[in-house]
């Protein structure tokens, strides 16, 4: 076995944002997708641990892509959501068809496809989508 040297072995964290995030005791069923947790009487639950930054890790070796991943990530789903409505598919009886929260189990975890509805939410966005002028 490969020694690892003492000054990488002190950059070593034994608690990793997933083990964090999926702990039971603050987030009772991690693995549930549950929205309505992070609220509270109809409002976001300001009163929860912040479970963004986690995600990227603490002290030294905190993640240097945080704020640049975040503005991104809130940039491309505003953009997104703004023209178009994302909805479960129905099926040829107009049933809703389930949408599969599974989770893959590789290293970046992703859900298992399903079938969704993306609509334009109107002609402007359409128009907007096509690129022409409103
Ligand atoms: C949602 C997106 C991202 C997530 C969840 C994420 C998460 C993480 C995590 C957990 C670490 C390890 C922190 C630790 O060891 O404690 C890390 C390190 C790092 N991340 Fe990110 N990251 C993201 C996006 C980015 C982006 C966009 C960049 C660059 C533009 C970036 C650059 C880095 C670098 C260079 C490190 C190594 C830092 C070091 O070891 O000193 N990350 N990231």
């Amino acid at each position: 076995m490969v020694s690892v040297p003492a000054s990488i072995e002190r950059h070593r964290r034994p608690m990793r944002p997933r083990v964090i995030l999926r702990d039971e005791t603050t987030f009772p069923e991690p693995e549930k997708f549950n929205l309505s947790r992070f609220f509270k009487n109809g409002e976001i639950n300001t009163q929860l641990r912040d479970r963004v930054m986690v995600t990227f890790g603490f002290g030294r070796r905190v993640c240097p892509g945080r704020y640049f991943a975040l503005d991104n990530l809130w940039l491309n789903l505003a953009s997104v959501l703004s023209v178009y409505t994302i909805s479960g598919a129905v099926d040829k009886n107009d049933q809703q068809i389930e949408i599969n929260l599974e989770n893959t189990a590789d290293l970046n975890r992703h859900v298992l496809p399903s079938k969704c509805s993306i609509k334009p939410r109107s002609e402007k966005c359409e128009k907007l989508i096509h690129g022409c002028r409103i």
